[in-house]
């Protein structure tokens, strides 16, 4: 049965309605209002099937009453049931929602109109229904679409056109989905460059292949940001099983790869720290040990997990330690220190351990984490340098400092129980020609050899120790009086006085002499003892070597002398009280002067003209002769500017160079700048050298020399013949000039060997294109041995000895010229 609403002012026109109805067999209970209130109530108290209405009812507006039902009824079918309203009308009224129209006078197709309305008002409702589902589904997408941080696209196969793409994409890019639109090359060229060929050529294969796609690459954003994205695609198949397009969805996993990247990195460091780390449960089972774990303990990582964190304990601890321990990790949540460990081996070993607490969010312990490195190496290391600290490399006795505490220490004993001690200072005799004709290879073998010796030669209580150089000191305590003592030194002395046979080939003899001090008779302190036993040791040197001095109280006179012409040296320099006298050199074929060796004298105050020999060994003791040196040069090119500006510019005046100032590393500097300074060309200065300066370090020589070669000074070889000259090396040295040194010269009559050095070495010269000159010529008859020789220059006391600057230049205005008999 259908509910029918008839709008209906006329009784009768309603009820030939109603008998129409019945008669067309139509099944519906009808209702009949014909004012606005009786039409509002029946519209509010039911959903009529359908509404039949006249068209003109003088209490309501047709038109009105049309609105207010197609407003609210949208879907309830309005047939217009009337007289006849034209067909102008009619076609307006139903444009204007009117279902269908019926003429009273003919109410037969009303039956047909009403069941026509009813199924279309069915398929209104239907299809609104469905419409308002799409409208609702529309909206859900778009909600989804727009609230989850994953872009959704759809695409076209190959991507050209871009049918959809989220409002995510704009976070993600940085870039308005509008421009996606109008240009869909730009999800190509916002990608990576270093991945873009990559990631179009797996996209190609997958549309293609019409199969999915999941790719993980970095885009590029226009402020230049990189962010890492996850871009999953998936065709979408016609029927034909062809992709139409496709669609996916990106995520921006930058958050999360950077945090892979972290855990990556994390891992590596775990991995591949050289350190062991142990992570474990607060129980103390271990959860994860590293490879150096495993390296350095011996467990493997299987054997360890699940074990307690003392799997490597040494029981070198007692419970205190650990007590302490676990006290601070509650306590501060850290502890680190030092533990005795014990390795799977069972071999202990000390490790530097570092324990944490790890906690979570709400500040709840979870975990320890325990970093610990093996620290034996650096155990043994800090053993050798404190070894190195107190003991001498080479012969591994102890050195000056722990024999200064070890002396002080017997001192102390000594004094305890009041008995005596004895410090012997024993200096090695010719060490120095040793090591400066053999070289420091085999000097060092000797002092090895020494060391050994005199080793062999100790009590269990004595103590030797090397001082430095050549130098060593042996304390005996106790000793019963001076004899002991000399016993000693006697036997040191006979051991070294036996041959050293060095790597098998060379036999070298060296003696010594010994310095005794006596504690308490020569001193109280150690200092004072061993500047005795220095100073005794001094003596013995002066007798003649190989011998052993007692300290006595006239040795402090002269050490005391020692420390004044020390305190002297250093401000005669201030003081301006050197000077240079001038030894002429003389051309053995023209007879004249051509130069002069520099030699350096001491005016003291209050003294006499002191001469080198007297202090020179100090100051390269002292290290005071570099400055010495630099004065020496500055004086000699003051001196070449004058004979220069007095018409001499030919001469050439030589220097003797020290070691120390040689291997200064500035001699070059010092060279250029006097050179600069008094304005003298360089090849008028000569420096004299000698073979052992220049054998200490051969390589680091040639490049010294070859220095001031550049400068354009010349080189001269003094001594030359008393060292140990390698050939090998003389031919490498830029130099210009030997000197015959002046003991061969003085025995060139009485010994016939010292004659055939000389003249060897003038051979030598010649072939190796250099100059020769003989020293210390003292005789006609060494002049014309040395002349028949062809030696090119002599210096020496027969044509003058060293004179001060204005005797030098009143020589030469004299024009004095080599004539065969002394002229000073
Ligand atoms: N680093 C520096 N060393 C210097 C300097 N000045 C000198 N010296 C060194 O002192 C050594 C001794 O010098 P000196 O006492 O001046 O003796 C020289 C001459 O007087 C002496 N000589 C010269 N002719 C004869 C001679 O006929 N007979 C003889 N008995 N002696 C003579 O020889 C010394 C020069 O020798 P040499 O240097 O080998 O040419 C001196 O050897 C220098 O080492 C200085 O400024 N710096």
């Amino acid at each position: 049965m259908i509910h029918l609403l008839s709008i209906e002012d006329s009784l009768a026109d309603f009820q030939l309605i109603v008998r129409q109805l019945k008669r067309q067999g139509v099944d519906a209970t009808i209702v009949r209002v014909d004012d606005p209130a009786s039409l509002a109530a029946a519209l509010d108290e039911r959903l009529w099937d359908a509404i039949l209405s006249d068209y003109e009812i003088p209490s309501l507006v047709f038109h009105e009453t049309l609105a207010l039902l197609r407003q609210r009824f949208p879907d309830t079918p309005v047939i217009l049931v009337s007289g006849y309203v034209g067909e102008e009308v009619a076609v307006c009224l139903l444009k204007d929602g009117v279902w269908d129209v019926v003429p009273k006078d003919n109410l037969s197709r009303l039956g047909a109109a009403i069941e026509r309305g009813l199924r279309d008002a069915a398929q209104h409702r239907a299809r609104r229904v469905a419409e308002q589902a799409l409208q609702q589904s529309e909206e859900r997408f778009r909600l989804i679409a727009g609230t989850i941080t994953e872009a959704i696209w759809m695409a076209n196969v190959g991507f050209t056109q871009f049918f959809y793409v989220s409002p995510a994409y704009e976070r993600i890019w940085q870039r308005s989905c509008a421009s996606l639109y109008q240009n869909p090359r730009a999800s190509l060229d916002d990608i990576h460059a270093d991945d873009r060929e990559w990631v179009m050529r797996l996209t190609n294969e997958a549309q293609s292949a019409g199969q999915t796609f999941s790719l993980d690459y970095r885009v590029l954003r226009p402020d230049g940001e990189v962010r890492w994205v996850t871009n999953r695609g998936f065709p979408v198949l016609a029927t034909g099983g062809t992709p139409s397009c496709y669609v996916g969805v990106v995520e921006d996993v930058t958050e999360r790869h950077d945090a892979e990247e972290r855990l990556r990195q994390a891992a590596t460091v775990f991995e591949s720290t050289l350190e062991g780390v142990m992570i474990a449960a607060l129980d103390g089972r271990l959860l994860a040990v590293n490879k150096a774990f495993t390296d350095i303990s011996g467990y493997s990582e299987a054997e360890a997990l699940g074990r307690q964190t003392n799997i490597q304990r040494s029981g070198r601890h007692g419970d205190e330690f650990y007590q302490a321990l676990w006290a601070s990790l509650l306590g501060t949540g850290q502890w680190h220190g030092e533990i005795w460990n014990r390795r799977k081996n069972g071999e202990v070993y000390p490790a530097w351990v570092n324990i944490s607490t790890v906690r979570d969010d709400f500040g709840r312990p979870t975990h320890y984490v325990g970093v610990f490195s093996d620290i034996s190496q650096l155990r043994r290391s800090e053993e050798q340098l404190a070894h190195l600290a107190h003991y001498d490399p080479l012969t591994d006795l102890p050195n000056r400092l722990l024999l200064q505490s070890r002396l002080e220490h017997a001192l102390d004993r000594a004094q305890r129980h009041g008995r005596r001690a004895a410090a012997l200072f024993i200096d090695l005799d010719f060490f120095k020609t040793v090591n400066d004709s053999l070289g420091h290879v085999v000097g060092d073998r000797l002092l090895i050899d020494v060391a050994q010796r005199l080793r062999q030669r100790l009590r269990d209580d004595d103590t030797l120790g090397r001082f430095g150089g050549d130098e060593f000191l042996l304390l005996l305590e106790p000793v019963i009086n001076t004899d002991e003592a000399a016993v000693v030194a006697r036997d040191v002395l006979a051991i070294l006085a036996q041959p050293f046979r060095l790597d098998g080939k060379n036999e070298v003899f060296v003696g010594a002499s010994i310095g005794i001090s006596i504690f308490p008779e020569d001193g109280s302190s150690a200092a004072d003892l061993l500047r005795g036993a220095d100073a005794a040791m001094h003596q013995a040197k002066g007798q003649g070597r190989n011998r052993f001095c007692f300290y006595t109280a006239d040795m402090n006179v002269q050490a005391m002398a020692q420390l004044e012409l020390e305190a002297a040296l250093r401000r005669a320099l201030e003081r301006n009280e050197f000077l240079l006298h001038y030894q002429p050199k003389v051309d053995l074929r023209s007879g004249r002067v051509v130069g002069a060796e520099a030699l350096i004298r001491w005016q003291r105050e209050g003294g006499g003209l002191e001469a080198p020999g007297r202090f020179i060994p100090l100051a390269e003791k002292t290290g005071l002769i570099v400055a010495i040196g630099t004065w020496v040069i500055d004086c000699a090119c003051r001196q070449l500017r004058a004979w220069s500006d007095d018409g001499r510019p030919d001469l050439r005046l030589a220097v003797n160079v020290s070691g120390r100032q040689f291997a200064s590393g500035d001699l070059a500097d010092v060279v250029t700048q006097a050179l600069a300074r008094h304005g003298v060309a360089a090849a008028a200065l000569e420096l004299e050298l000698t073979e052992s300066m220049l054998m200490e370090d051969p390589e680091a020589t040639i490049a010294t020399l070859h220095a001031l070669k550049r400068i354009g000074v010349k080189l001269s070889l003094d001594d030359f013949g008393t060292g140990y000259s390698s050939f090998a090396y003389l031919s490498r040295f830029p130099i210009d000039t030997l000197k015959i040194d002046q003991s061969f010269v003085r025995n060139l009559a009485a010994e016939p060997e010292a004659a055939m050095i000389a003249v060897s070495i003038i051979d030598l010269a010649h072939r190796m294109r250099l100059k020769v000159i003989a020293e210390g010529v003292e005789t006609e008859a060494q002049l014309d041995y040395l002349r028949v020789r062809e030696c090119d220059e002599m210096q020496g006391y027969l044509f003058a000895r060293p004179m001060p600057a204005d005797a030098f230049g009143c020589l030469l205005q004299d024009g004095a010229r080599l004539i065969g008999s002394p002229v000073a």
